[in-house]
C-alpha cells in the first residue's frame, strides 16, 4: 500500500518579499516565512526599524534583506522589484485605516487609505507577478486584507471599501495567472493587537462590540496569522487560489 505524501510546508530556497514588514502583522509574517526557510526581503518606507528587525532575525539564523520602499510610489516600486526579482512569495501587509462616520470622511483621508490599501497593493502584486511571468516561475502572492472585506462596520466605510476592492482584484488576478501557477489569495484577519489597532482597543465601546462579535472570546495576536501565511505560501496550498482565508474568531459566522 502506498501512503499519500504530506506536501511540504517548508520554504527553503524560496525568495519572499514582505511589504509592511516593520510592524505588526507584516513583521510576524516575515519571521514566519524566514523560519520556514525562505530568504525574506523586508519592505517598508524607512530603514530604521527594518535594519533592527534584520539584525534580530539574522542573529537567529534567518536569511533577510532590507529594501526601503514606499509602495505608493508605483514607478519606483516596480523598478526595484524588477531589479531584485523574481520573488516566489509576496506578502503585502502595508495598510492604513482612518475611522470616521461616512458623513465626516475627508477627501484626503479617502485618498490616503485608498492609495495604499488598493492602488499600492494592486501594483505591488502585479510587479511581483510580472517578475514571475518573465522568469516562467510559479509563485504565491498573499494580500493581507481583512474580515472587513466580508462585512460592513460602523465608522469604516472607506476601510471596508478598500478591503472589498482587494478581494476583487485578487480573484481576477488569480484567474489571469492561474495557468502560470501563480496563486493569489488574501488573508482576512479580525482585530489583531498591533499599532494599527491601539486606538480601537483603548475605546471601551469598541471593545464591547469586538468582544461580542468574536465568538472565540479573544482578540487576535500576530501569532494567529503566522501559520496561515506559511501554509498559503507553501506547496501544501498548491491548489488554493483566488480565495480568502478568514482568521476572524468566528466574527463573520453570523
Ligand atoms: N491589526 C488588525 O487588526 C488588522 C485586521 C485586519 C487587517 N489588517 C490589515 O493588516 C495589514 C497590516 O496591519 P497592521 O495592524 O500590522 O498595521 P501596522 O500599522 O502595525 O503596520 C503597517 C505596516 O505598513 C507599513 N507601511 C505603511 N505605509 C506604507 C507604504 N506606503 N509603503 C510601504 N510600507 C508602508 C508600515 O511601515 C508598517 O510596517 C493592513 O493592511 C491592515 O489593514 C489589520
Amino acid at each position: 500500500m502506498t501512503l499519500p505524501k504530506t506536501p511540504s510546508f517548508r520554504l527553503d530556497g524560496k525568495r519572499a518579499l514582505v511589504a509592511g514588514a516593520s510592524s505588526g502583522i507584516g513583521q510576524a509574517c516575515a519571521v514566519a516565512l524566514a523560519e520556514a526557510g525562505a530568504h525574506v526581503t523586508l519592505v517598508a518606507r524607512g530603514t530604521g526599524k527594518l535594519n533592527a528587525l534584520k539584525d534580530e532575525m539574522t542573529a537567529q539564523g534567518m536569511q533577510v534583506s532590507v529594501l526601503p520602499l514606499d509602495i505608493c510610489d508605483i514607478a519606483k516600486t516596480e523598478t526595484a522589484v524588477a531589479d531584485q526579482g523574481p520573488y516566489d512569495i509576496l506578502v503585502n501587509s502595508a495598510g492604513l485605516a482612518r475611522h470616521t462616520p461616512a458623513t465626516d470622511t475627508t477627501e484626503p483621508d479617502y485618498d490616503a487609505v485608498t492609495n495604499l490599501n488598493v492602488k499600492g497593493a494592486y501594483f505591488l502584486t502585479r510587479a511581483i507577478a510580472k517578475g514571475l511571468l518573465i522568469a516562467n516561475k510559479p509563485g504565491s502572492l498573499i494580500n493581507i486584507s481583512s474580515q472587513m472585506a466580508h462585512v460592513g462596520a460602523i465608522d469604516r466605510a472607506v476601510y471596508c471599501g478598500t478591503k472589498h476592492a482587494v478581494e476583487g482584484f485578487t480573484k481576477s488576478m488569480a484567474i489571469e495567472w492561474g495557468p502560470h501557477q501563480i496563486r493569489v489569495n488574501t488573508i482576512c484577519p479580525t482585530f489583531i493587537r498591533t499599532p494599527l489597532t491601539e486606538p480601537t482597543f483603548s475605546n471601551p465601546d469598541r471593545m464591547k462590540w469586538i468582544n461580542e462579535k468574536i465568538k472565540l472570546g479573544r482578540i487576535g495576536e500576530v501569532e494567529d496569522i503566522m501559520g496561515a501565511v506559511v501554509f498559503l505560501a507553501s506547496d501544501a496550498a498548491a491548489l488554493i487560489t483566488g480565495t480568502s482565508l478568514l482568521i476572524d474568531g468566528g466574527w463573520t459566522a453570523d
